[in-house]
């Protein structure tokens, strides 16, 4: 059912045509002029307008009315109305951008194989749109680290030519993605994005798979190269190609034809095609396995995806857009990471690049807490990598440096003087200081002791280190130091 907008001065004809879609299923709502039609579309904009061509005793005539819509609605089909012997002006209206046009006097049958038309049109035209933005969305490239800024503008001057692409780097690192962002920014946008993974498809049907066969009734099933034509063509996980493909796709390249398998008809198409590997390439020729000629076809401009393990600043921007993206996808309560668990994230290793990433993300967000800031508790991590940084905890990671420090020594002599149970001089001995620096130092950050079930404790005043240094406050407990053992 559409909302279609009926716009005639001669009020017969105007309830005439609503009847006639309402009896259709549709919505029709009236307008006797241009005052009217305009209040109307700007109440609601309808999907379809009807619009006849002479507007007697009105402001504007259906042409005005007509390059109004065009200028600021212009996803609305408008069909026009002419009167018998007015088809010059019916034809300057479709120039002018009407979807088509209908002579008086007409059919039912005419009205409605016309309006029939426009509104299968303008669903068609914003499907695409939808489409469109979904590629878009598909290829963006989030990260603003230097080597994400680099790889982008490595991505948009290949975009701008045809030239094969060879995208190489480790598993889920982007490199798909990358291939997308090529094609959504290429002349070849509104081509066909086609995707192949030579590591799933089995051998025996991998040139089927891309060349496509000959049907015993002597029809064909178009192959992957075909479905391509006028577009992309991006095939992943390149170094699992079997020799035999690799000789036919190396002649598909050099002259973009091929036979289809089972005929002998020669076929020509037009495609650009970016393979991306995780593999050496460069090892797998020396071993007989890839076709060095091949190699040098697909590998025009190389380009690597940096792992995110040496990109950690994305990894932030990356969370929270997964984030931001899958709660809208699933339906569930935005929530983004706490400083503290964004600092964490950047410590781990991610062997599994970005899909890792988001996999984790998709976690969180189906089996969190659901509190609006996500704990470093709530991330589902092992144990951190020696090299990386992440034995430190994530607070002190989200810290500048002065408090970091600060916060690092309270809680390490709070943990020493607690080890050494509560006496001093062997802690200061330990940690190396002088007994009197160490209990000017346990002042400065706040840190106290206390008797608790018979023992001596240490513990922080408050989590200001630098407050307790102003004020000099020795709090309830009250000894900062002073006077133990
Ligand atoms: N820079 C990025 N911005 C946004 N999303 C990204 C980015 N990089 C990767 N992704 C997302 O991470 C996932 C893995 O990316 P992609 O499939 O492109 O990796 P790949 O390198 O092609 O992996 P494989 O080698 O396993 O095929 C996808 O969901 C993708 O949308």
């Amino acid at each position: 059912m559409a909302d279609i907008l009926v716009v005639d001065d001669e009020a017969d004809i105007r309830a005439l045509i609503a009847d006639i879609l309402e009896d259709e299923g549709h919505e029709a709502r009236m307008a006797a002029d241009a005052d009217q039609a305009m209040a109307a579309i700007e109440a609601s904009p309808p999907d379809l307008i009807i619009l006849d061509i002479w507007l007697q005793g009105s402001r504007m005539d259906g042409i005005e009315v007509l390059t109004t819509v065009k200028r600021n609605m212009p996803d609305i089909p408008v069909v026009i109305i002419s009167g018998h012997g007015n088809i010059e002006i019916a034809v300057a209206a479709v120039k002018k951008g009407a979807y088509d046009f209908i002579e008086k006097p007409f059919t039912i049958d005419q009205l409605m194989v016309v309006v029939g038309r426009a509104l299968e049109a303008s669903r068609l035209r914003r499907e695409n749109a939808r489409l469109r933005r979904q590629d878009q969305q598909a290829a963006e490239l989030i990260g603003a680290s230097a080597a994400m800024s680099a790889l982008r503008a490595k991505l948009d001057k290949v975009a701008r030519t045809g030239s094969r692409v060879l995208l190489s780097g480790p598993p889920g690192a982007g490199k798909e993605v990358a291939a997308r962002y090529i094609h959504a920014r290429s002349a070849r946008a509104d081509g066909p994005f086609v995707v192949v993974n030579a590591a799933t498809i089995d051998p025996d049907r991998m040139e089927e798979t891309l060349f496509g066969r000959m049907r015993e009734d002597g029809g064909h099933e178009p192959g992957l190269f075909e479905k391509a034509h006028g577009g992309t063509l991006f095939i992943d996980e390149v170094a699992d190609m079997p020799m035999g493909a690799q000789s036919k796709i190396l002649r598909a390249l050099v002259d973009q034809t091929f036979q289809r398998r089972g005929g002998s008809e020669t076929v020509r198409v037009d495609v650009r095609v970016i393979s991306a590997t995780n593999r050496d390439l460069e090892a797998l020729i020396a071993q007989g396995a890839f076709r060095e000629d091949l190699y040098h076809r697909l590998s025009v401009v190389p380009i690597e995806v940096p792992p995110l393990a040496a990109r950690r600043e994305d990894i932030p921007l990356l969370a929270d857009h997964f984030l931001e993206r899958l709660s809208r996808a699933e339906g569930l309560p935005r929530r983004t990471l706490s400083p503290e668990a964004a600092a964490l994230l950047q410590t781990q290793d991610w062997p599994g690049n970005v899909r890792q990433l988001r996999n984790m993300m998709e976690q969180v967000l189906i089996l969190g807490a659901g509190a609006a800031e996500i704990a470093p508790e709530e991330l589902p991590l092992g144990a951190p990598s020696a090299d990386s940084g992440a034995g430190l905890s994530a607070l002190i990671i989200s810290l500048p440096l002065r408090e970091a420090r600060d916060l690092f020594e309270r809680d390490y002599l709070i943990a020493q003087i607690n080890r050494f149970g509560g006496n001093i001089s062997r802690t200061a001995e330990f940690v190396g200081m002088e007994r009197s620096a160490l209990h000017r130092k346990l002042k400065s950050l706040g840190v106290v002791t206390t008797v608790r079930a018979g023992a001596r404790v240490a513990m922080a005043q408050n989590d200001a280190p630098s407050r307790a240094r102003e004020d000099g406050d020795e709090g309830e407990a009250g000894e900062a130091g002073a006077g133990l053992t």
